[in-house]
């Protein structure tokens, strides 16, 4: 399935955007050949499985021009350089533990000229900024997830959400989401779960986590 797949559930985008969407796929092919970040059997799928997918979190939650967003775990850059391309006024910070991923995304990031985006070599927990946003995909279960990010979403943030996790992940959420409900880390049961536009899958968002 080709880029047109974008411009029908995002119709509003500009030529440039247009562009940059349309050259993930070369790019993304290359870098796989040398770096592994997307499983072969999905890398013909990209715009489905990792682009839009991706994009769900725009669906829940348009970031607004200014904003910060950590990506937590972005591997070749999922979530983090599909939502860049959409929203190229807001920064994106895109951290993974494994420096090779890394190098794809600056790669990647360079070819499309993203001047939002800074990739870093990083572990998540080690990160000491604030955010308006943490966004994430398929990195570890909600218990860890919560460790790593305590602390790092800013408090009084611009957006109408206040602060928040974007978090795609599969799974039994509603199970690792239990220990929280006495510490009310989250306002239970304000998650999402969706099957977004074609992916075929079912993900969850945890949202408004309180930081506390
Ligand atoms: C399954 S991959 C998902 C990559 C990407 N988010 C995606 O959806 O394609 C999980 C990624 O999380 C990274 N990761 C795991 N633990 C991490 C940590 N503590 N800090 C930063 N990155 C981490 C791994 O190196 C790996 O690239």
């Amino acid at each position: 399935m080709s880029v047109a797949i974008i411009d029908k559930y995002f119709p509003s985008l500009t030529e440039d955007q247009v562009a940059k969407f349309l050259k993930l796929e070369a790019l993304y092919k290359d870098w796989n050949s040398k770096i592994n970040v997307i499983s072969r059997k999905d890398i013909d799928e990209l715009y489905v499985r990792h682009v839009l997918h991706s994009l769900g979190i725009a669906k829940v939650q348009p970031f607004l021009p200014g904003s910060s967003i950590l990506d937590v775990g972005t591997g070749g850059g999922f979530p983090g350089i599909p939502l860049a391309i959409l929203f190229p006024e807001t920064q994106f910070y895109l951290i993974d533990a494994i420096g090779k991923k890394i190098t794809v995304v600056n790669e990647v990031a360079q070819a499309l000229k993203l001047e939002n985006v800074t990739a870093e070599q990083i572990r998540a927990e080690k990160v000491k900024s604030e955010f308006d946003f943490i966004v994430s995909r398929a990195v570890t279960n909600m218990p860890d997830f919560v460790k790593w990010v305590k602390g790092k979403v800013k408090k009084n943030s611009q957006h109408t959400l206040k602060n928040g996790i974007l978090y795609l992940k599969g799974g039994d959420l509603s199970e690792e989401l239990a220990i929280y409900k006495t510490a009310k880390i989250f306002n239970l049961p304000d998650y999402f779960e969706e099957d977004f536009f074609e992916t075929k899958k079912v993900v969850h968002l945890p949202l408004k986590y309180t930081g506390k």
